[in-house]
């Protein structure tokens, strides 16, 4: 991931499949529409993207036919070298959640991302399956925490200083200080198994944050690039966060690069910013495309990295 981030910049470019693109772009509302959509994306961030974020619910919207081309994306991303996301928001009781995580995080699913986008409201140990089977597939995940929209507050804000929020993100990173711990006994013992193998979107990367070298768990969370002052609101001190964070909210949703640095100050290494609609307008053009990819990268690097 700090590989595909050195090289491409810190920006996600979500696929968000919506009626109105797919119309502006001359495209029927169709399978056919959602799987020339998806394709001619996942064309143009190749070389262009660190990362690419489907939208699941836009691919449900087509049934079993909408799924089998999310099937498709996923794996012509992996073919592309461009590492995915699945936007699923994905949170059950702990045996309904071992389903899920098979279904993304398993090597043999068809449905198989690099990560997957997880919420915490059943409890953050809940979660426990796809926590586990991502480290032990060498893949990660991204749980809600702070998310972009307005209406996230009435949840995630509450408790003050003691904040929903705040209880995810201590529980995101006591499971990658203990990640990390359980990696050292099994290198000990000789057990690393194929997750050291693999090329992962968020294990193992070594990043500099303020000067240090830290390393960044499989776990990440989501905090959106709107939240302006809430972190310092909910008194929440992200210096030495141990895990990678997705930030929608950039783009289409008011959020620009400078809110997105501001936002993240000290650990603005961490950061994968996604844009949606604010790339996906300049389309079906694929050099459109990938010089809006290319600029929105620009801005994110010069504003994060300085
Ligand atoms: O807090 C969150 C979590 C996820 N999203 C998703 O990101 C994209 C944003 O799309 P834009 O077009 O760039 O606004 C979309 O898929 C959301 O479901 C989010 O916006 N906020």
């Amino acid at each position: 991931m700090r590989e595909a981030m050195l090289r491409h910049g810190p920006l996600c470019v979500g696929i968000d499949p919506h009626p109105a693109l797919l119309d502006a772009w001359g495209l029927p509302y169709s399978v056919a529409g959602l799987e020339k959509f998806s394709l001619t994306v996942v064309e143009a961030a190749e070389g262009h993207a660190a990362t690419l974020k489907p939208q699941v619910a836009l691919y449900e919207a087509f049934g079993s036919a909408g799924m089998a081309v999310l099937e498709r994306v996923l794996k012509e991303s992996r073919e592309a070298g461009v590492l995915s996301i699945a936007d699923a928001k994905r949170g059950d009781i702990g045996s309904t959640m071992a389903a899920y995580a098979t279904a993304w995080l398993s090597d043999d699913s068809p449905l198989a991302a690099d990560s997957v986008t997880l919420s915490p409201y059943l409890g953050f140990e809940s979660l426990r399956p796809a926590l586990d089977l991502a480290r032990e597939t060498g893949r990660g995940t991204f749980v809600l925490a702070l998310t972009s929209n307005p209406e996230g507050a009435s949840v995630q804000h509450v408790g003050g200083a003691e904040s929903v929020a705040k209880t995810i993100l201590k529980a995101v990173q006591h499971e990658n200080l203990r990640n990390t711990a359980a990696t050292s006994v099994n290198s000990v013992s000789g057990v690393t198994e194929n997750r050291a193998e693999r090329t992962s979107l968020v294990n193992r990367d070594q990043i500099v944050i303020n000067g240090k070298n830290n390393t960044l768990g499989c776990c990440g969370v989501v905090i959106g690039a709107t939240v302006s002052d809430a972190l310092s609101q909910l008194q929440i001190n992200l210096q030495g966060f141990n895990g990678p964070i997705l930030s929608p909210g950039y783009g289409a949703q008011g959020a620009d690069a400078h809110a997105v640095a501001e936002v993240f100050g000290q650990v603005s290494g961490n950061v994968l910013a996604n844009s949606s609609r604010g790339v996906l307008r300049h389309g079906p053009d694929v050099s459109a495309l990938r010089s809006a990819m290319q600029r929105a990268g620009d801005e994110l690097s010069a504003a994060l990295y300085g």
